[in-house]
This record gives C-alpha cells, structure tokens and sequence, in this order.
C-alpha cells in the first residue's frame, strides 16, 4: 500500500478520495426475517468509518457483504467499484470470534495468511514479527493458543490481519474481550496503523466513546431492519491521541449526540 498520511492532513481529507465501498439500496433477508436495510452508504477509501446500533440491527451483515461471504437479497454492494460477488481479498476481517489453531504457535498462526498468499519467508518473518509487537505478544511467538488468554488469543488474530496488510480492515467488536488499559492501547496503535497505511477501516462497535475516538464518520443504524438512520461526522483533530482527545470539549457533545441519534431507552 503506498498511501501514506501526511501527519497534518486537514480533518475530512478523504472526502476527496475515490468510494471504496459502496452499498447501494442494500437489503439484507434470512429466510422470512428481513434483517437490514435498504441501506445506501458510501466509504472513502482511507476512511475510517465507524458502525453503531442496536443489536440485531445488522452491523455484522453489512460487513459481511463486503467481505463477499453473504449476498444481498436487494441491491448491490460494490469494491473498488465492481459488485462483490465472490469473498473479497482486499479485505481483513477481525471478529470476536478466535480462529487459532491449536496446533500452530502464535507465530505460526500469525503467518497463516501469509503462507496462503505465498509471500517470501524473510518478508513474511519480517512482518509477523513487527505485528506480533504492536499487539503486544513478543516474547509469546512460541507459545500455543492453550497457553493464551481470551484477549491474548484475539490479539493473535488481530496480529494476524495486521500482517496481512489488506487494503479494508473490516472490525467487528475487535476489543471487546480486551481490559480497558489495553483497549486503550490498542486504539493508539490502530490509529498509527491507519495513519501509516492509507487502508480503509470499516469498524463496528457498542462503545460510542471508542467509536468517537477513531472515527472519520460515525453511522448510528436504526433497529432490525437496521439503516442508517444518522451520519455524524467526527471532525476532531487529526493525529489524535487517545486520551487527550477525550477531554477536547466536542468529545463529550458527540457522546450526547450520538446517543441521542440511537434513541435507547
Ligand atoms: N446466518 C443467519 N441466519 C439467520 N439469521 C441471521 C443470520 N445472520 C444474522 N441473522 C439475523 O440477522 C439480524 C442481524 O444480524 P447481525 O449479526 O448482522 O446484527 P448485529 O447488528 O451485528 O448484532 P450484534 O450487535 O448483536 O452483534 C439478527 O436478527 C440476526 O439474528
């Protein structure tokens, strides 16, 4: 990826950057149940977007279309301006859920897509490593997923798709099972590592405080069928660090806002 942020780029840069991902008048069924939607979003590429809303408003769906692992019973959803019909490779999607296998060291596991993707041994050992340390996990290369904690073993999988380096990181409650100090700590290094890359972040999350903290542009989704129902854009100053940027006075008008928008009582 050649995109590099300039460390000052103005608040809203990306509005100029082409759609990366596009849904358009997308609409999600199971069976009977009509899930989501119809939902027309667009997602700069470089953006960080942020997702909110209720539970079983279809966050988690609309991320999975754009990692082509569920089709739209309505509409279209669109990469890089071709509609995603097959899984999407661009794409890096961290879940909730652990993946490790057991019999593969952290490092191992790490290199997994790596070795899929045949990426030359010294590289692929260059960037385990290096996304091994931004979560935190050197000194546990050798270590097994037994051996692991529950936020440890998402840290893996986080490392994971930080080695692979995709264009679209898709996060779906990614530090939900993390302690708050490390939350922290892995929201510094998401920032850094958004800033460095020029990817695209497509992030969903309960926590409007984290989603603030992040975000380019917040989407506050109605209940099932979930839509849109709101886009606050966050325009507090870039680099952000993420303590201090909680006490900036907007921060907290945000927060009201936002909460306000999903309208839970
Ligand atoms: N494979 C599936 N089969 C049947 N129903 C599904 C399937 N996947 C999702 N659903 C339903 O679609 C709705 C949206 O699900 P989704 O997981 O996208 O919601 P969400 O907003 O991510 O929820 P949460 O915040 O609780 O994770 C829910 O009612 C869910 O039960």
């Amino acid at each position: 990826m050649s995109v590099h942020r300039l460390q000052s780029s103005p608040m809203n840069a990306v509005s100029e950057e082409p759609v990366a991902i596009d849904f358009d008048g997308v609409v999600a069924r199971f069976g009977a149940l009509h899930a989501m939607g119809p939902t027309t979003l667009s997602v700069r590429q470089g953006e960080f977007l942020a997702v909110v809303g209720p539970s079983g408003c279809g966050k988690s769906t609309l991320l999975n279309m754009v990692a082509g692992t569920l089709r739209p019973a309505e509409g279209v959803v669109r990469y890089k301006g071709d509609a995603v019909t097959a899984i999407n490779h661009d794409v890096g999607y961290i879940t909730q859920k652990n993946f490790c296998l057991p019999w593969r060291t952290v490092e191992a596991n790490v290199r997994l897509p790596l070795e899929f993707r045949r990426i030359p041994k010294a590289e692929a050992a260059r960037r385990v490593r290096i996304a091994i340390d931004k979560v935190g996990l050197g000194g546990f290369e050798k270590a097994y997923p037994r051996q692991l904690s529950g936020g440890m073993l998402q840290r893996v999988m986080i490392a994971r798709t930080l080695a692979y380096e995709p264009d679209i990181y898709l996060m779906d409650e990614p530090f939900g099972s993390l302690d708050a100090q490390l939350r922290t700590r892995m929201h510094g290094e998401l920032l850094k590592l958004w800033q460095e890359t020029g990817a695209t972040f497509v992030f969903v999350t309960h926590d409007l405080q984290e989603a603030i903290t992040l975000a380019d542009r917040v989407v506050v989704m109605s209940g099932r069928p979930g839509r849109p129902k709101r886009v606050v854009d966050i325009e507090l100053p870039r680099p952000r660090d993420v303590i201090d940027i909680q006490s900036n006075p907007a921060f907290g008008a945000y927060v009201k806002e936002l909460w306000a928008a999903l309208d839970v009582h």
